[in-house]
């Protein structure tokens, strides 16, 4: 019996684009199945302001494929010397739906992120104010700390002493990676987190066993496997707290394939089948599309999606490009390890 199953087409709440050539190569990946996606501001320079987001949204429309329909919703990335009233106008425009906070030096382009918190609480205050979504790259960078407890050691000592602070403050705590993140942001309310595909894939062993497996480090790096089984359960409960964000960061071979190589796994391509494997192995198919397009319009407070998209179970298993040829240079595609049956059709 052929199974399939047919899902308001999804988002994507945590996207990297790019910019220039590499735009043009990963735009089309994410458009063919997402409807809309929050697109992350950390370019070189970063998007800052909200003229910066303005042109960026321009260039991202400008790059879309013939007759594809896609809506980015745009980011700023939040810095010590961001203005609040900027941050208000690009908000009530419609332009932007939340702010970045990267803590200097945690990820890729984080260098111009906040180094102290007190120095951006006119921002989040304006933000609690207006309802705008702070999203969190949620770890410490503390060189004392131990990069696999950076997640839990930010819920402790940074994120849940903001919230106590700033009650009103709506915050995105984005791509968990750990139980203590799920258990914080199962809290819900003003409260929700993104959960990344890879993440549900793969843990810290798929990196290190057997040699050192480049395409599988990102930031914020896969955790033990207990962390892996405490997301799945997440993802597939259908708790409106937890949604999908990819986190597809593409950067080119070379740069990942280096000496000292880049944070990112680039899942768009095959994101939506991948999901489908998951969840139907976790017997949840029935909450895919709470997780990739209900919870996530939700919380942000936009409409669902018009459309659908129809995922079919076939006996052959689907095949993924090995690799996506940008005028950037190749960028390989999330490698799940397992043959997947699952196809978007179209
Ligand atoms: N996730 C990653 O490993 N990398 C992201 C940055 C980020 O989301 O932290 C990137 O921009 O490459
Ligand atoms: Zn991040
Ligand atoms: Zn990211």
């Amino acid at each position: 019996m052929m199974q399939s199953l047919t899902l308001r087409r999804p988002d994507d709440w945590h996207l990297h684009l790019r910019d220039g050539a590499m735009l043009n190569g990963v735009l089309p990946e994410t458009a063919r199945h997402f409807a809309r996606a929050i697109i992350m501001p950390n370019l070189v320079p970063p998007v800052v302001t909200g003229a910066q987001a303005a042109a960026y949204r321009d260039r991202i429309l400008a790059a879309l494929p013939e007759g594809a329909t896609f809506e980015p919703l745009m980011t700023l990335y939040l810095t010590e010397g961001t203005d609040p009233a900027d941050v208000a106008a690009a908000a009530n425009s419609g332009l932007v739906k939340a702010v970045k906070l990267y803590p200097a030096g945690a990820t890729t382009n984080s260098h111009g992120g906040v180094r102290n918190l007190d120095a951006v609480m006119p921002v989040l205050e304006k933000m609690a104010e207006i309802g705008l979504p702070l999203c969190t790259h949620g770890e410490v960078v503390t060189p004392e700390v131990d990069i696999f407890d950076r997640e839990a050691v930010f819920i402790d000592t940074v994120l849940d002493p903001l919230r106590r602070r700033l009650p009103e403050l709506r915050v995105v705590m984005e791509h968990i990676t750990t139980e203590e993140g799920v258990a914080y942001a199962g809290q819900g309310g003003n409260l929700a987190a993104t959960i990344t595909t890879h993440h549900l894939i793969i843990n810290r062993n798929h990196i290190l066993v057997g040699g050192i497996k480049p395409h599988y480090y990102c930031l914020p790096v896969a955790k033990r496997e207990k962390h892996r089984l405490a997301l799945r359960r997440a993802a597939t409960s259908g708790n409106p707290a937890y949604f999908l964000g990819t986190d597809s960061a593409p950067h080119v071979d070379a740069l990942k394939e280096h000496a000292c190589g880049c944070a990112g796994c680039f899942t768009a391509t095959n994101t939506m089948p991948l999901l489908a494997h998951v969840f139907e192995e976790e017997a949840a198919l029935d909450k895919l599309e709470a997780f990739s397009s209900l919870n996530g319009p939700a919380f942000y407070r936009l409409p669902v999606n018009e459309g659908t998209i129809r995922l079919v179970k076939h006996d052959t298993p689907a095949t993924f490009p090995e690799k996506i040829f940008t005028e950037a240079g190749p960028v390989t595609v999330f490698n799940p390890g397992f043959p997947v049956h699952w196809h978007v059709e179209s």
